[in-house]
């Protein structure tokens, strides 16, 4: 089901504590109890009105077999207490590398933050996991709460059209499109104010100490970042930032040792070039080192996928802004 449904006057102020977890053909009964109702179901285009149990069962069989085929990932939202209250998923367009947000929440947890709770989280489990670059939305045009949610979360509008709901007969309402990508939700995360900032004269500076891992066949390692981490599916050069007292030989030892479990030696290291980039909240100042000897086997220690990548194809994984203008110096290099 891709729609839209959260209270008219959802506040900002509350912060939901949502959490997500797959929907299974046990959430039919409570699904159709909390989806039967009009305020939600004439917001969502697939919801007919009254929603019979067995469309209920229905719709939540079709989940899971669309999960087990990896066409769509449904979730039951649930509260603290891990009773479910509504659902969100995602659909795959896989020739389009984007997937299509769904969302709704039961009408006695309405304004407690729940749903841009759920949808931040399936914003970074769905760029994390999946195979895409983007997440589009479409909402009724005259669903403001939606709408507030969704440019909330970071996405942008891309345009406006028509749509038939099947719980308004005959109707073809309007609606507006929206969009976000992977990148644009990163650099969102790095832009977000902190909870109590003070306005400071200058960003700090950041010093983080990367290192290219060169193999045998001259391809180069990268880390995906996990879930749950800022630039959350992004691809970066494994290291990290200093700790106190520590020099950045020092410190990519460490990070290589913590992070993939092998052991890289100080005098095997050499500094290639650098990264200065001015995120939001932040100045990076990044030495990229290059390495072709170290002992062990890279293994991800710390959730990350790694991919060894010639360098004329590492313009196909997606990185932070600051790595970009490393990527032609690899390459002619290399
Ligand atoms: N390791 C690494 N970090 C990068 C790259 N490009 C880039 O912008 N960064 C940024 C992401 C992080 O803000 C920082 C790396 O610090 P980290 O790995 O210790 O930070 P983290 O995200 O685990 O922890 P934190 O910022 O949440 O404290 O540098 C890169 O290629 N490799």
């Amino acid at each position: 089901m891709r729609g839209f449904c959260v209270p008219d006057s959802a506040t900002r102020e509350t912060v939901g504590t949502a959490v997500l977890r797959p929907l299974q053909q046990e959430d039919a009964a409570r699904f159709h109890q909390l989806i039967n109702d009009w305020d939600i179901c004439r917001r969502l285009p697939e919801a007919p009105f009254p929603y019979p149990l067995e469309t209920a069962e229905a719709w939540v069989a079709a989940a899971v077999a669309d999960r087990a085929a990896g066409r769509a990932h449904e979730f039951a939202i649930l509260d603290a207490d891990g009773s479910m209250i509504g659902s969100a998923g995602l659909r795959l367009d896989a020739a389009r590398g984007s997937a299509a947000l769904g969302y709704w929440i039961g009408r006695r947890f309405w304004r407690r933050g729940h749903a841009g709770a759920a949808v931040a989280e399936l914003l970074h489990w769905g760029f994390a996991e999946l195979p895409i670059a983007t997440i589009e939305a479409t909402v009724a045009a005259d669903n403001a709460a939606s709408i507030a949610l969704l440019e909330r979360a970071g996405f942008s509008p891309t345009g406006r059209g028509h749509a038939k709901f099947i719980g308004q007969p005959g109707a073809s309402l309007p609606v507006m499109r929206y969009a976000i990508t992977r990148e644009a939700l990163a650099l969102r995360h790095l832009a977000a104010p902190e909870p109590v900032a003070a306005p400071a004269a200058a960003k700090p500076l950041v010093l983080v100490a990367a290192c290219a891992l060169v193999d045998i066949e001259g391809r180069i390692l990268l880390a995906r970042r996990p879930p749950g981490k800022k630039m959350a599916g992004l691809w970066e050069f494994p290291g990290g930032k200093l700790a106190p007292g520590e020099t950045p030989e020092r410190a990519l030892v460490r990070e290589m040792e913590e992070e993939l479990g092998i052991l890289l030696r100080e005098e095997d290291v050499a500094p290639f070039a650098f990264a200065s980039h001015a995120y939001d909240q932040f100045h990076l100042l990044m030495p990229l080192y290059l390495a072709r000897r170290w002992s062990g086997t890279p293994e991800p220690r710390e959730g990350q996928a790694l991919a060894w990548v010639p360098p004329d194809r590492l313009d196909e994984y997606p990185m932070p802004p600051a790595d970009r203008p490393l990527l032609p110096l690899l390459r002619d290099f290399l």
